[in-house]
């Protein structure tokens, strides 16, 4: 069945696939689609088109979801498998958190780690599904009622830690002032957070007092996108502390690490500059970071790049061995570029790439796109903006004053202003989860989400309801101690070519830069354009001044020395276009051949440039490359232009 429609169609069994911790893959990734915000409903044409939904082609075989994403400008679709699916009209964390997360709270009391993360655009909602509000908590407090309710039944000792990663630091946020942590590494090649505070937290309340003031000192920013914007990694550390059995005074220890990362985002749409730019390059960085760990550990490859960012290092006792984890992707439900970004690097990390099965041809939506259209989109979409393409996703002339837009002149002027408290109407009020939990755990707002719906809408909930406890509420399946986690993730070599769309917005570029594109039928275009304002230097030695233009300027070339300096100066300005369009078209076998590239680099470039082409060599220093790494990578390049054969035969032709 072809999907024509991109209203989210998830049949309720599909949703709420139980997981089992016994048969997972050692990270599962699910996605959480967000629902539109009132500023994202047109005022007139009531619920705008989601561009995310999903189909399962075989509701029997429920061990993954196929998510489809549909551009609702284009009609370009792509298909991705993942674990399990909560559309936006299941906005209920307790759903996720019952089937995802609470499977892996037992195993804490035996010794596991266990780490959930959210993961998506800046704005998709990743704070929303971590935190929760007053009235709907989050995986956080959710995890946090039902870690105490064990703790009770136990004997356990729970405690709490809460530090931020901002800029490849770290920092305590349960400390006055966010004091700076230390990270080492001891001799058994152990990582410890030196002097990182650890709370005690006997009750619901005591977590809600420590923890709302750890939320206050995260660094936050008003980013134009989201009002609210984490600039860092929020990490959110359960341990227990459990007797061991007998009379041995063994204390057996495990943790559950909760994460809210920090936003993915696109510069090109955030117009970032400065310290926002540098933010979100290491926040790029080290998303990339971990998705790499995830799917080295998914594939089990022998070597799990742990060190490549502060984040990895700090998990990597969380993260593989016997530990399990889970990655929430959360969607915004009107950002089709986004979601497939935010999509595919899930996916990537799962290692189950976009695919047909052959079998399902029939009832799964096509999803191998068509290069020429693709080139055709592509050329229709040069010069829309982001905002505009989101206007026409609508399906409906929206009055711009319903929509939302980034608003890049107040995010510049409020560039270095954080603001480390909690956007009290959307986020939460500064002190969250007030009224909801008693000293004895939930109330009845958070236990049943029939009584949290009621409540929002301002219906009163019946006494009784507040009797009813945690643990009658939340069913916690057994996990055996002596089972063999089972890796369950599926290759396939089908592969779908992604959408090779650069949006071209707040960054001024001249027509020659502007004309990059991943497409070789582009680039050959661009060429002529290019070649026409390339005015080649006519070398007239009688002449004495040549007006000519070197780049898109013109400059007046007087002397044999201007000439040749001219000639390098376009030299080197077609060298650079051509390694960009190189490293924006070759295979990833090409691209290790380059020198300067390792494998590393050929992945990150491979996967960056699926949804944001590049478009010169500076957009590397953009996506957390160094300049020196960017200088390095292509005067190696250029050097590697003179081999050692060419080399000889210069230096013959020069002597
Ligand atoms: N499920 C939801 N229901 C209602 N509102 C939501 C939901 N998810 C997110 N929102 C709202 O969407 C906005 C953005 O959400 P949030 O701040 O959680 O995004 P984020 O992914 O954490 O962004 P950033 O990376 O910039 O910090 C907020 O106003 C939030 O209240």
């Amino acid at each position: 069945m072809e999907v024509q429609s991109c209203s989210v169609k998830t049949p309720k069994s599909l949703q709420t696939k139980p997981m089992d911790p016994s048969c997972t893959s050692k990270v599962r990734v699910i996605v959480r689609v967000r629902p539109f915000l009132s500023h994202e409903i047109p005022a007139k044409n009531g619920n705008p088109t989601s561009c995310i939904s999903v189909l399962d082609p075989d509701p029997d075989s429920r061990d993954e979801v196929t998510v489809h994403l549909q551009d609702p400008d284009t009609s370009r679709k792509e298909c991705y498998q993942l674990d399990a699916f909560f559309g936006q009209e299941d906005n209920n964390l307790r759903s996720i958190f019952e089937r995802e997360v609470s499977p892996l709270i037992p195993g804490m009391f035996r010794g596991r780690n266990a780490t959930v993360f959210a993961y998506g655009a800046t704005g998709s909602g990743k704070t929303y599904t971590m935190q929760g509000t007053n009235l709907l908590p989050g995986l956080m407090p959710l995890a946090m009622s039902t870690i105490l309710s064990m703790c009770q039944r136990t004997g356990s000792r729970a405690e709490i830690s809460y530090y931020e990663v901002y800029i490849e630091r770290c920092y305590d946020l349960l400390e006055v002032g966010s004091k700076e942590i230390v990270i080492q590494d001891d001799k058994d090649g152990m990582v410890h957070l030196k002097g990182l505070s650890r709370v005690p937290v006997n009750s619901i309340s005591e977590f809600q007092e420590v923890f709302s003031r750890g939320i206050q000192r995260r660094k936050t920013a008003d980013t134009g996108i989201n009002d609210v914007s984490s600039r860092s990694h929020g990490v959110l550390v359960v341990a227990v502390s459990t007797p061991g059995s007998g009379d041995s005074g063994t204390v057996v220890s495990g943790k559950l690490n909760l994460i809210d990362l920090a936003g993915n985002e696109d510069n090109r749409r955030t117009c970032n500059e400065g310290i926002r730019l540098l933010e979100s390059s290491k926040i790029n960085q080290s998303l990339f970071a971990l998705s790499n760990v995830i799917r080295a550990l998914n594939n089990k490859e022998p070597r799990v790049p742990y060190r490549d960012s502060k984040l990895t290092r700090i998990l990597q006792d969380s993260l593989g061995g016997a530990s399990h984890a889970l990655m929430v992707a959360c969607l915004n439900p009107g950002e089709y570029q986004e979601s497939v970004r935010t999509v595919s690097l899930a996916a990537r990390s799962r290692h189950i790439s976009n695919f047909v099965p052959s079998t399902h041809k029939q009832d799964t939506p096509k999803v191998k796109v068509d290069m020429e259209e693709k080139l055709r989109t592509w050329l229709e979409s040069r010069g829309k903006t982001k905002s505009a393409q989101r206007i026409d996703a609508y399906g409906s002339p929206i009055p711009p004053s319903s929509i939302k837009k980034p608003n890049y002149s107040s995010a510049k002027a409020k560039v270095n202003t954080y603001r480390n408290t909690c956007n009290a109407k959307e986020r939460g009020s500064s002190v969250p989860f007030r009224s909801l939990f008693n000293d004895e755990g939930l109330t009845d707002s958070c236990l049943a989400s029939t009584n949290c719906a009621a409540e929002e809408n301002g219906e009163k909930i019946g006494a009784d309801s507040t009797e009813i406890s945690l643990e009658s509420s939340i069913h916690l399946p057994i996990e055996p101690l002596d089972k063999e986690y089972k890796i369950t993730s599926t290759k396939s070599n089908n592969s779908v070519e992604t959408s090779p769309i650069a949006e071209v917005k707040c960054t001024e570029r001249g027509p020659l830069r502007k004309a990059l594109s991943p497409i070789n039928a582009n680039v050959n275009q661009i060429r002529h354009e290019e070649e026409a304002c390339k005015c080649p230097v006519q070398f007239e030695p009688k002449t004495p001044s040549t007006a000519t233009c070197a780049k898109d300027k013109f400059v007046t070339i007087s002397t044999p020395l201007d000439k040749f300096n001219a000639m390098s100066s376009s030299l080197k300005s077609s060298l650079m276009q051509e390694y960009v369009d190189i490293l924006n078209t070759a295979s990833r076998e090409e691209l290790l051949e380059i020198k300067g590239i390792g494998v590393r680099l050929a992945d990150y470039i491979a996967e960056l440039r699926e949804t944001s082409p590049l478009k010169s060599l500076s957009d590397l220093e953009k996506i957390g490359l160094s300049s020196k790494q960017v200088y390095n990578m292509f005067s190696k390049a250029a050097r590697g232009i003179f081999d050692k054969q060419d080399g000889a035969q210069l230096r013959e032709e020069l002597m």
